[in-house]
Protein backbone atom coordinates (compact mmCIF):
# COMPACT_ATOMS: atom_id res chain seq x y z
CA UNK A 1 0.00 0.00 0.00
CA UNK A 2 0.91 3.27 -0.91
CA UNK A 3 1.82 5.26 3.01
CA UNK A 4 2.70 8.63 1.61
CA UNK A 5 0.98 11.50 2.91
CA UNK A 6 -0.54 12.89 -0.93
CA UNK A 7 -0.13 11.09 -3.99
CA UNK A 8 -1.66 12.68 -6.70
CA UNK A 9 -1.29 12.23 -10.43
CA UNK A 10 -3.05 13.96 -13.35
CA UNK A 11 -5.62 15.05 -10.51
CA UNK A 12 -8.35 17.30 -12.47
CA UNK A 13 -11.55 19.21 -11.96
CA UNK A 14 -13.81 21.29 -13.84
CA UNK A 15 -17.01 22.78 -13.13
CA UNK A 16 -19.33 23.93 -15.78
CA UNK A 17 -21.75 26.29 -14.40
CA UNK A 18 -24.11 28.23 -16.64
CA UNK A 19 -21.09 30.89 -17.50
CA UNK A 20 -18.91 28.34 -19.37
CA UNK A 21 -16.81 25.50 -18.37
CA UNK A 22 -14.08 26.44 -15.48
CA UNK A 23 -10.88 24.26 -15.54
CA UNK A 24 -10.14 24.74 -11.92
CA UNK A 25 -7.16 22.55 -11.63
CA UNK A 26 -5.56 20.73 -14.60
CA UNK A 27 -3.69 17.93 -13.98
CA UNK A 28 -2.12 18.07 -10.46
CA UNK A 29 0.52 15.90 -9.83
CA UNK A 30 2.04 15.71 -6.50
CA UNK A 31 3.61 13.69 -3.60
CA UNK A 32 3.72 14.72 -0.26
CA UNK A 33 5.83 12.48 2.26
CA UNK A 34 4.88 12.14 5.50
CA UNK A 35 6.08 14.77 8.08
CA UNK A 36 6.52 17.73 5.34
CA UNK A 37 5.00 20.96 6.35
CA UNK A 38 4.48 22.36 2.75
CA UNK A 39 2.79 25.67 1.83
CA UNK A 40 0.50 25.87 -0.73
CA UNK A 41 0.31 29.84 -2.59
CA UNK A 42 -1.31 31.30 -5.74
CA UNK A 43 -3.25 34.06 -6.75
CA UNK A 44 -6.36 34.12 -6.35
CA UNK A 45 -8.74 31.29 -8.27
CA UNK A 46 -5.73 29.54 -9.13
CA UNK A 47 -7.26 26.21 -7.90
CA UNK A 48 -5.68 26.19 -4.24
CA UNK A 49 -9.14 25.35 -2.27
CA UNK A 50 -10.41 23.05 -5.22
CA UNK A 51 -7.45 20.93 -5.07
CA UNK A 52 -7.59 20.49 -1.45
CA UNK A 53 -11.40 19.59 -1.30
CA UNK A 54 -10.58 16.80 -3.98
CA UNK A 55 -7.93 16.14 -1.55
CA UNK A 56 -10.04 16.23 1.53
CA UNK A 57 -12.96 14.72 -0.62
CA UNK A 58 -15.20 17.00 -0.16
CA UNK A 59 -15.60 17.52 -3.91
CA UNK A 60 -15.28 14.22 -6.64
CA UNK A 61 -12.62 14.91 -9.30
CA UNK A 62 -13.15 14.96 -13.26
CA UNK A 63 -10.47 13.47 -13.49
CA UNK A 64 -7.01 11.89 -12.45
CA UNK A 65 -6.57 9.35 -9.16
CA UNK A 66 -5.06 10.35 -5.67
CA UNK A 67 -3.80 8.61 -2.44
CA UNK A 68 -4.23 10.39 0.72
CA UNK A 69 -2.77 8.61 3.81
CA UNK A 70 -2.39 5.77 1.22
CA UNK A 71 -6.17 5.42 0.71
CA UNK A 72 -7.73 6.18 -2.64
CA UNK A 73 -10.05 8.90 -2.62
CA UNK A 74 -12.62 7.96 -5.02
CA UNK A 75 -13.19 4.65 -3.36
CA UNK A 76 -11.93 5.18 0.25
CA UNK A 77 -13.43 8.88 0.94
CA UNK A 78 -14.51 7.43 4.53
CA UNK A 79 -10.60 5.79 5.26
CA UNK A 80 -9.28 9.05 3.39
CA UNK A 81 -11.76 11.04 6.02
CA UNK A 82 -10.66 9.25 9.01
CA UNK A 83 -6.62 10.07 8.39
CA UNK A 84 -7.12 13.77 8.09
CA UNK A 85 -8.03 16.67 9.94
CA UNK A 86 -9.44 19.87 7.23
CA UNK A 87 -9.87 23.17 8.39
CA UNK A 88 -11.50 25.59 5.78
CA UNK A 89 -11.77 28.69 4.98
CA UNK A 90 -15.01 29.37 7.19
CA UNK A 91 -14.95 28.94 10.93
CA UNK A 92 -15.64 25.61 12.17
CA UNK A 93 -16.75 26.18 15.22
CA UNK A 94 -20.37 27.10 15.91
CA UNK A 95 -21.33 30.10 17.35
CA UNK A 96 -23.03 29.71 20.37
CA UNK A 97 -21.49 26.51 21.69
CA UNK A 98 -18.83 26.88 24.06
CA UNK A 99 -15.26 26.25 23.34
CA UNK A 100 -14.59 23.35 25.70
CA UNK A 101 -17.93 21.08 24.28
CA UNK A 102 -17.34 22.11 20.96
CA UNK A 103 -14.04 20.06 21.27
CA UNK A 104 -15.93 17.10 23.09
CA UNK A 105 -18.94 16.80 20.30
CA UNK A 106 -15.92 17.55 17.59
CA UNK A 107 -14.31 13.95 19.24
CA UNK A 108 -17.36 12.34 19.54
CA UNK A 109 -18.33 13.11 16.12
CA UNK A 110 -14.97 11.13 15.40
CA UNK A 111 -15.64 8.25 17.49
CA UNK A 112 -13.59 8.59 20.32
CA UNK A 113 -14.88 7.16 23.75
CA UNK A 114 -16.84 9.90 25.81
CA UNK A 115 -13.76 10.30 28.55
CA UNK A 116 -11.29 10.17 26.27
CA UNK A 117 -12.68 12.96 24.34
CA UNK A 118 -13.15 14.87 27.26
CA UNK A 119 -9.16 14.22 27.83
CA UNK A 120 -8.08 15.65 24.56
CA UNK A 121 -10.12 18.27 24.81
CA UNK A 122 -8.41 19.48 27.74
CA UNK A 123 -5.39 18.81 26.11
CA UNK A 124 -5.91 20.77 23.28
CA UNK A 125 -7.36 23.38 24.89
CA UNK A 126 -3.78 23.51 26.73
CA UNK A 127 -1.75 23.10 23.46
CA UNK A 128 -3.49 26.06 21.97
CA UNK A 129 -3.54 28.53 25.03
CA UNK A 130 -7.50 28.51 25.14
CA UNK A 131 -7.92 27.13 28.52
CA UNK A 132 -9.11 30.90 29.89
CA UNK A 133 -12.03 30.34 27.60
CA UNK A 134 -12.96 27.09 27.68
CA UNK A 135 -16.28 28.02 29.50
CA UNK A 136 -17.17 30.63 27.23
CA UNK A 137 -19.37 30.65 23.77
CA UNK A 138 -17.61 30.70 20.63
CA UNK A 139 -19.13 34.39 19.54
CA UNK A 140 -17.05 35.44 22.00
CA UNK A 141 -14.00 34.45 21.25
CA UNK A 142 -11.26 36.73 19.43
CA UNK A 143 -10.17 36.53 16.11
CA UNK A 144 -6.70 34.50 16.65
CA UNK A 145 -8.49 32.48 19.56
CA UNK A 146 -11.40 31.31 16.91
CA UNK A 147 -9.00 30.48 14.46
CA UNK A 148 -7.17 28.43 17.00
CA UNK A 149 -10.35 26.83 17.79
CA UNK A 150 -10.50 25.83 14.69
CA UNK A 151 -7.57 24.10 14.02
CA UNK A 152 -7.91 22.43 17.60
CA UNK A 153 -10.71 20.90 16.31
CA UNK A 154 -8.93 20.00 13.36
CA UNK A 155 -6.72 18.04 15.57
CA UNK A 156 -8.84 16.34 18.04
CA UNK A 157 -9.07 12.84 16.55
CA UNK A 158 -4.98 12.50 16.00
CA UNK A 159 -5.18 12.79 12.30
CA UNK A 160 -1.83 11.94 10.19
CA UNK A 161 -2.32 14.87 7.92
CA UNK A 162 -3.86 18.37 8.50
CA UNK A 163 -5.03 20.49 5.64
CA UNK A 164 -4.97 23.94 6.71
CA UNK A 165 -7.05 26.39 3.65
CA UNK A 166 -5.57 30.27 4.37
CA UNK A 167 -5.69 29.65 8.23
CA UNK A 168 -4.35 33.05 9.21
CA UNK A 169 -5.69 35.31 6.63
CA UNK A 170 -7.43 38.64 8.41
CA UNK A 171 -5.76 37.97 11.52
CA UNK A 172 -3.06 40.42 12.51
CA UNK A 173 0.83 39.76 11.92
CA UNK A 174 0.90 38.72 15.84
CA UNK A 175 -2.04 36.38 16.07
CA UNK A 176 -0.65 34.83 12.77
CA UNK A 177 3.03 34.14 14.06
CA UNK A 178 1.43 32.64 17.07
CA UNK A 179 -1.11 30.52 15.49
CA UNK A 180 1.66 29.15 13.02
CA UNK A 181 3.75 28.29 16.45
CA UNK A 182 0.91 26.34 18.12
CA UNK A 183 1.15 24.11 14.62
CA UNK A 184 4.82 24.02 14.56
CA UNK A 185 4.37 22.43 17.95
CA UNK A 186 1.31 20.00 17.38
CA UNK A 187 3.59 18.95 14.37
CA UNK A 188 6.87 18.60 16.11
CA UNK A 189 5.37 16.33 18.96
CA UNK A 190 3.14 14.67 17.01
CA UNK A 191 5.08 14.23 13.52
CA UNK A 192 1.73 15.71 12.17
CA UNK A 193 2.03 16.10 8.20
CA UNK A 194 0.68 19.82 7.17
CA UNK A 195 -0.32 20.57 3.98
CA UNK A 196 -1.61 24.63 4.33
CA UNK A 197 -2.48 27.41 1.33
CA UNK A 198 -1.53 30.94 2.51
CA UNK A 199 -1.55 34.42 1.05
CA UNK A 200 1.20 35.53 3.58
CA UNK A 201 4.55 34.71 1.75
CA UNK A 202 6.71 35.91 4.23
CA UNK A 203 4.48 32.76 6.87
CA UNK A 204 5.47 30.24 3.57
CA UNK A 205 8.87 31.81 3.68
CA UNK A 206 9.47 31.41 7.41
CA UNK A 207 7.57 28.36 8.35
CA UNK A 208 7.58 26.24 5.35
CA UNK A 209 10.20 23.42 4.17
CA UNK A 210 8.55 23.03 1.08
CA UNK A 211 6.83 25.86 -1.54
CA UNK A 212 3.86 24.84 -4.45
CA UNK A 213 2.80 27.81 -6.29
CA UNK A 214 0.17 26.74 -8.18
CA UNK A 215 -1.66 29.09 -11.05
CA UNK A 216 -4.72 28.76 -13.67
CA UNK A 217 -4.71 24.97 -12.07
CA UNK A 218 -1.55 23.85 -12.53
CA UNK A 219 1.74 23.68 -10.10
CA UNK A 220 4.16 26.14 -11.14
CA UNK A 221 6.94 25.41 -9.18
CA UNK A 222 7.74 22.94 -6.42
CA UNK A 223 11.03 23.60 -4.29
CA UNK A 224 11.95 24.88 -0.74
CA UNK A 225 11.57 28.98 -0.14
CA UNK A 226 15.91 29.14 -0.52
CA UNK A 227 15.59 26.68 -3.61
CA UNK A 228 12.86 29.30 -5.16
CA UNK A 229 15.02 32.18 -4.50
CA UNK A 230 18.59 30.87 -5.11
CA UNK A 231 16.80 29.72 -8.66
CA UNK A 232 15.40 33.57 -9.78
CA UNK A 233 18.80 34.94 -8.43
CA UNK A 234 19.89 32.63 -10.83
CA UNK A 235 18.09 33.32 -13.64
CA UNK A 236 19.26 37.14 -12.91
CA UNK A 237 23.11 36.15 -13.15
CA UNK A 238 23.59 36.80 -9.45
CA UNK A 239 22.60 40.75 -10.31
CA UNK A 240 20.94 42.87 -7.78
CA UNK A 241 19.51 42.61 -4.21
CA UNK A 242 18.81 38.96 -2.89
CA UNK A 243 15.04 38.29 -4.41
CA UNK A 244 12.64 37.49 -1.85
CA UNK A 245 9.86 35.37 -1.53
CA UNK A 246 7.19 37.46 -3.66
CA UNK A 247 9.87 38.45 -6.49
CA UNK A 248 9.36 34.72 -7.30
CA UNK A 249 6.21 34.91 -7.30
CA UNK A 250 5.79 37.74 -9.32
CA UNK A 251 8.01 35.80 -11.64
CA UNK A 252 6.41 32.82 -11.73
CA UNK A 253 2.92 34.30 -12.07
CA UNK A 254 3.24 37.91 -13.72
CA UNK A 255 1.20 39.10 -10.46
CA UNK A 256 2.53 39.95 -6.82
CA UNK A 257 0.54 37.64 -4.83
CA UNK A 258 -0.29 41.56 -2.48
CA UNK A 259 -1.73 42.91 -5.74
CA UNK A 260 -3.60 39.64 -6.97
CA UNK A 261 -5.17 39.41 -3.68
CA UNK A 262 -8.33 40.90 -3.07
CA UNK A 263 -9.03 42.81 -0.22
CA UNK A 264 -8.45 40.80 3.08
CA UNK A 265 -10.88 41.06 5.55
CA UNK A 266 -10.08 43.92 8.26
CA UNK A 267 -7.29 42.35 10.63
CA UNK A 268 -9.00 41.15 13.86
CA UNK A 269 -7.06 42.02 16.83
CA UNK A 270 -5.85 39.30 19.54
CA UNK A 271 -6.46 40.99 22.61
CA UNK A 272 -4.82 37.96 25.34
CA UNK A 273 -1.61 37.31 23.82
CA UNK A 274 1.13 36.62 26.50
N1 LIG B 1 -18.44 25.52 -7.48
C1 LIG B 1 -17.83 26.18 -8.45
N2 LIG B 1 -18.48 26.46 -9.61
C2 LIG B 1 -17.84 27.14 -10.61
N3 LIG B 1 -16.58 27.58 -10.54
C3 LIG B 1 -15.90 27.34 -9.40
C4 LIG B 1 -16.47 26.64 -8.30
N4 LIG B 1 -15.55 26.56 -7.31
C5 LIG B 1 -14.44 27.18 -7.77
N5 LIG B 1 -14.66 27.66 -9.02
C6 LIG B 1 -13.70 28.36 -9.86
O1 LIG B 1 -12.52 27.57 -9.93
C7 LIG B 1 -11.37 28.41 -9.96
C8 LIG B 1 -10.44 28.03 -8.83
O2 LIG B 1 -11.05 28.40 -7.58
P1 LIG B 1 -10.37 28.10 -6.17
O3 LIG B 1 -11.34 28.55 -5.12
O4 LIG B 1 -9.90 26.70 -6.14
O5 LIG B 1 -9.11 29.07 -6.21
P2 LIG B 1 -8.11 29.49 -5.03
O6 LIG B 1 -6.75 29.38 -5.58
O7 LIG B 1 -8.44 28.75 -3.80
O8 LIG B 1 -8.50 31.01 -4.85
P3 LIG B 1 -8.47 31.94 -3.51
O9 LIG B 1 -7.03 32.22 -3.24
O10 LIG B 1 -9.22 33.16 -3.96
O11 LIG B 1 -9.17 31.20 -2.39
C9 LIG B 1 -11.88 29.85 -9.89
O12 LIG B 1 -11.99 30.34 -11.21
C10 LIG B 1 -13.24 29.69 -9.26
O13 LIG B 1 -14.11 30.74 -9.66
Amino acid sequence: MNTRAIDARGLARTFTPRTGEVRAVRGLDLTVEDGELVAFLGPNGAGKSTSMRLLTTLLEPTGGTATVCGHDIRTASAAVRRSIGYVGQGASAGHHQRVRDELVVQARFHGVPRREAADRAERLLADFALEGCAGRTVSTLSGGQRRRLDVAMGMVHGPRLLFLDEPSTGLDPQSRADLWQHVLRMRREHGTTVFASTHYLEEADVFAERVLVMDHGRVIADDTPAGLKAGLAGENGGSGPPPTLDDVFLHLTGRSLRESTVAAPEPTTEGTLP
